[in-house]
């Protein structure tokens, strides 16, 4: 029975022994009315405890709950009547009026208050019946424990200890029953962010990433882009110092529409000169061009062209690094006399596998690998899209630090582009709608942010655009130089610049 009451205790939830394996002498018996009274007795309590706590958590119950009360301590019956009316009046015209508080203190809390008991309510027999259970030696049953519930707007986190002979994956396959069980729109189980053997069940109520997206972003800061919305309702901030950015997609998937709304959030800095864009579009200028103003520099036509500004880009952040004489250990702070270069690049495949030209192919491939590698500290980001990561980019794959995976064809494609585990960890990039561009998932190198989160990028509308190319121009403009002989010699720094960047 120790064992038992351990094995309950630490993994897992036992939901069943079987009398005939427990040895009888074992079960404590109880006469029946002394049973009958303990399970009342608990009951009572549990719904006291439960009437209280809806009534703190759910002001609009407390507050008719605290009317009734008086009504029927001050009159009766009748005051219980009147104050019946009373409240429901008051509900209705506070939803009418006030429709937007109702939501959130009313009727959204009473809807998650609900939640939070049907998860505890049936978690037991929901695995169960789904086959989420495994039986040890002793016979007992056991499911994997509900340790606690987070509760959120739209999507709920199931915090879940996972018993012996339950993996991940198991919980996985049941997904769809446990969905359809609690009338959700999709579960995904993702890894414990704390600890190994739990894990977290994401159950997502309302698909707010297909709605409209929302007009207006707040205001930005050029190190963090506000570009989009996230799972949870909150604002996608995409990291953007510090770090390479690598968007993947099928065709039609969003990658333009991300990069706009990444060049949106740059546009106060690009016209004060802390960023200088460098656009690099093998599809003839067809992106780019409508917003041609907001370049320092943008290559696009001839492959001959398009070489020649990667090597520039490569050659500015050799210059800098240079420069700074390698005294660089912090990421730069972008300023107007040290501005942070961001590499816009359409369709990397183009330059690392397109071109027919081996050498201008070797080349493009060269200068990009030295940005990966060495752009972070001297500020040189590289923002690159590309359709099939299948292509020469996977070596590269490893040296974008932030990763945005659009629509996609086939798991493989997903595990290519985030990571090998993002995939299993809930990132189904595979399944999202043809209907729905600018719906991703994303993954962050940086620290603890590894897990994939669905996000939605806002669609900034090509007349948007324009304006805020003729609002925000670049202050510098440079052509394209010619493509350098092959042999170049590197570039040094002079004395007069390792002053200026001390
Ligand atoms: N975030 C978004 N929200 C709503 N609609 C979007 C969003 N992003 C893109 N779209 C719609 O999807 C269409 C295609 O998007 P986009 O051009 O960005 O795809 P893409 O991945 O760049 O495709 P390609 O690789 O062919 O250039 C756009 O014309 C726009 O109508």
């Amino acid at each position: 029975m120790r064992e038992t009451w351990t094995a309950r205790m630490w993994r897992g939830q036992t939901i069943r022994t079987r009398s005939d394996v427990v040895r009888t002498e074992h079960i404590p018996y109880r006469p029946a009315p002394l049973t009958y009274s303990l399970a009342a007795l608990r009951w009572s309590l549990w719904t006291v405890g439960m009437l209280a706590w809806g009534a703190i958590y759910i002001p609009a119950a407390g507050a008719a709950l605290a009317l009734l009360v008086l009504g029927g301590l001050l009159a009766g019956s009748w005051g219980l009547v009147a104050a019946a009316v009373l409240a429901s009046l008051a509900g209705r015209l506070w939803a009418r009026f006030w429709p937007v508080h109702w939501q959130r203190w009313g009727i959204g809390r009473a809807h998650r208050f609900w939640r939070r008991l049907r998860y505890r309510w049936s978690w037991d027999d929901v695995l169960a019946a789904s086959g989420v259970k495994a039986t040890d030696a002793r016979h007992n049953i056991s499911v994997p424990r509900l340790l606690w519930v987070s509760l959120g707007e739209h999507a709920d986190a199931l915090h879940v200890q996972l018993c012996a002979g339950i993996t991940p994956a198991t919980l996985a396959a049941q997904t769809d029953a446990l969905a359809s069980e609690w009338c959700a729109l999709e579960v995904r189980v993702q890894a414990h962010p704390w600890r190994p053997g739990w894990v977290l069940l994401r159950v997502v109520y309302r698909d707010v990433l297909a709605d409209d997206p929302a007009a207006t972003a707040g205001p930005t800061d050029f190190r963090w882009l506000d570009v989009g919305r996230c799972e949870d309702g909150r604002r996608w901030w995409l990291r953007l110092m510090g770090t390479h950015i690598l968007i993947a997609g099928l065709t039609g998937a969003g990658k333009s529409g991300l990069v706009a709304g990444i060049v949106k959030g740059l546009c106060p800095a690009i016209a004060d000169g802390r960023v200088r864009l460098i656009g690099i579009d093998p599809k003839g200028g067809m992106e780019y061009r409508m917003y041609s103003e907001l370049f320092y520099m943008l290559a696009y036509g001839t492959d001959d062209a398009l070489v020649a500004a990667l090597e520039a880009a490569a050659d500015l952040m050799a210059e800098r690094a240079n420069q700074f004489g390698g005294r660089i250990r912090k990421l730069l702070r972008p300023t107007t006399t040290w501005p942070l270069y961001v590499l816009l690049v359409d369709e990397i495949a183009a330059l690392t596998s397109f071109i027919a030209n081996r050498e201008l192919k070797e080349r493009a491939s060269a200068a990009l690998n030295r940005m990966l590698t060495q752009g972070r500290a001297p500020g040189v980001v590289v923002v690159g899209c590309i359709q099939d990561p299948r292509k020469e980019v996977l070596p590269m794959r490893d040296r974008f630090g932030y990763r945005v995976g659009l629509r996609q064809d086939s798991p493989d494609e997903v595990r290519m582009t985030l990571s090998e585990t993002a995939y299993d960890r809930g990132a189904r990039c595979d399944l999202i709608p043809e209907d729905c561009p600018g719906i991703g998932y994303v993954i962050d190198d940086d620290g603890a942010r590894r897990e994939p989160v669905k996000v939605r990028a806002d669609w900034v509308p090509d007349a948007e655009l324009i304006w805020l190319a003729a609002q925000y121009p670049a202050p510098t403009q440079v052509d394209v130089p010619p493509l350098a002989a092959k042999n170049r010699t590197p570039v040094r720094a002079t004395r007069e610049d390792k002053g200026r960047a001390a």
